[in-house]
């Protein structure tokens, strides 16, 4: 029997594809950027036909690539940006508005609403998360009250409502499924995190019909078959988890108090721990790590929105770089004596924030200050609010009792050695690189093999974990205090109210 398999990678800039062979080592990656849509200010869509073409074009071209055929596919495994959603109709399968995407804020009114009417308790008891716009079950009620006719045609069970795994799922399967993992269901608003079920009164609160809402499953389940058509023979889809729950897998975070960090356009730092449901104190989330064999794995959270989106906005909004590559290299050439900061506030803060009405800000420019020093501020944004998040974490952690943790860190821009050694110099903590930086794609490739029973089971699987490189804290304590002051009297200046 083959063991190759397929991992779609959906992600928030492209949708990636990757075949892994049977020693789980990348044989084939397709990738294709989409179109980002910015209709308003704070507002992000992007176009769910371009969304589903780009996946099936990249997986058609990795299982190319791979010299293989579709039937060499043992099978699938999806990961995606999560909290983005779309809603679609059940017979033609066309989505009724663009996906809303988890960076958009254009909800932050009825996220206040619901604040001041005393509702965020049962929310964060229920969901482990806050009432912030990020969140799909907001958007969901969006789209049902800014298209027209949408909410009669939801209540008329015309109409159904997922995140882009289940979309994604329901395209490959022909209409045939509609499902999601836990992991995804756990980010909506509407997911009952204790109980394991989409759950009544939130969806009430949030005027979401049930009938709208997918079969939640493990993250190792039997999701369906692709039609033959597409791919030119069936390959089940055996596994799925939200990107950043994926690369937890990926990077092996089995045992509680174990921490990755991703950096793609935002960063998400994930804590295992384990069975206990750990209430943060600090605003971070509670969330599901993953769900295997009915058996759930809970999560702290630090999510922060804008990461590589910062070196993005070097890139395409202020052209100071040609590629996100020349970034590290630039900030190397900064002047040292400049105290430049930038909060990349573009979409409001995350973690442990939460506002979502701040926007961004650069302090501390002089007459000097060029694109080197705005690479290096913008380099070290992520570093300093990777800080604030494992502050936060370590406090709830060592409240209940956990140990040291040890940071694993991929996505795309742990490439650059500078921002490595940065944030292991204002972490003041040894920071690990593996040596697969996809990690989010193996996290859903061992999902789907290890369902397969063609890879090995988790303690195997965690053995093969390899490490690239330790970076480790060379700043000097007095110089990394002075520049954690610096920024939080920058973020401080940058908030709302
Ligand atoms: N060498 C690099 N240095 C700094 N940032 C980088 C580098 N390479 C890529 N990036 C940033 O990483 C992000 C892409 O990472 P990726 O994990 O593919 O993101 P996503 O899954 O969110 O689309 C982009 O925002 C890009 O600006
Ligand atoms: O697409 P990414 O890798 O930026 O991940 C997006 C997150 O899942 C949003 O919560």
């Amino acid at each position: 029997m083959t063991s190759n398999i397929l991992a779609i990678d959906q992600g928030t800039t492209s949708s990636r594809a990757i075949v892994f062979d049977g020693d789980m080592k990348i044989a084939a990656t397709g990738q294709q950027e989409f179109t980002q849509h910015y209709p308003a200010s704070g507002w992000v869509e992007h176009d769910p036909e371009e969304i589903w073409a780009t996946v099936v074009a990249t997986c058609k071209a990795a299982i190319k690539k791979a010299g293989l055929t579709a039937q060499d596919i043992a099978a699938i495994g999806i990961t995606n940006q999560r909290e983005t959603v779309v809603i679609w109709d059940k017979v033609t399968g066309k989505a009724i508005h663009n996906a809303i995407v988890w960076q958009d804020r254009r909800t932050a009114p009825l996220c206040q609403k619901l604040k001041k009417a005393g509702k965020e308790p049962t929310f964060t008891r229920k969901t482990g998360l806050l009432l912030d716009p990020y969140f799909s079950g907001t958007k969901i009620a969006w789209i049902l009250d800014n298209v027209k006719g949408a909410r009669k045609r939801a209540e008329a069970g015309e109409l159904l409502a997922g995140t882009i795994d289940t979309f994604l799922i329901w395209r490959l399967t022909g209409g045939k499924v509609h499902a999601t993992d836990a992991t995804n269901a756990s980010r909506t608003l509407l997911f009952n995190i204790a109980e394991n079920k989409w759950d009544d009164e939130l969806l009430k609160l949030l005027r979401v019909p049930a009938g709208l809402l997918a079969q939640v499953k493990d993250c190792a389940a039997d999701f369906g078959k692709t039609e033959k058509s597409l791919f030119g023979s069936e390959i089940p889809i055996l596994g799925v988890a939200g990107d950043q729950q994926a690369a937890t897998i990926g990077q092996a975070c089995f045992e509680p108090g174990m921490m990755k960090s991703t950096y793609g356009t935002g960063c998400f730092a994930i804590l295992n721990t384990g069975a206990d449901m750990v209430r943060s104190k600090n605003r971070l989330l509670t969330t599901i790590a993953y769900r295997l064999g009915g058996k759930t794995t809970y999560a702290l959270e630090g999510s922060i929105f804008i990461a590589g989106a910062a070196v993005q906005w070097l890139r395409d909004g202020a052209k100071m770089i040609s590629h996100a590559a020349k970034s590290g290299e630039l900030a190397a050439q900064a002047d040292p004596s400049q105290n430049v900061y930038l909060v990349p506030a573009f979409v409001g803060l995350g973690a442990p924030h939460w506002d979502a009405d701040a926007r961004g800000a650069i302090f501390g420019l002089t007459r000097n200050s060029g694109p080197a020093e705005f690479a290096k501020a913008a380099l070290e944004s992520v570093a300093f609010q990777t800080r604030d998040l494992l502050d936060a974490m370590k406090k709830d952690w060592r409240g209940h009792g956990g140990r040291k943790t040890v940071l694993r860190v991929d996505g795309g821009m742990v490439a650059s050695d500078w921002t490595m050694q940065c944030l292991a110099d204002i972490l003041d903590a040894p920071v690990d690189r593996p040596t697969v930086l996809e990690t989010t794609a193996l996290g859903a490739a061992w999902l789907a093999g290890s369902k397969a029973g063609v890879w090995p089971k988790a303690r195997d699987f965690s053995k093969r974990w390899a490490l690239d490189r330790r970076f480790e804290p060379l700043m000097d304590e007095k110089i990394r205090r002075a520049k954690i002051k610096g920024w939080h009297d920058a973020v401080r200046r940058t908030l709302s109210a």
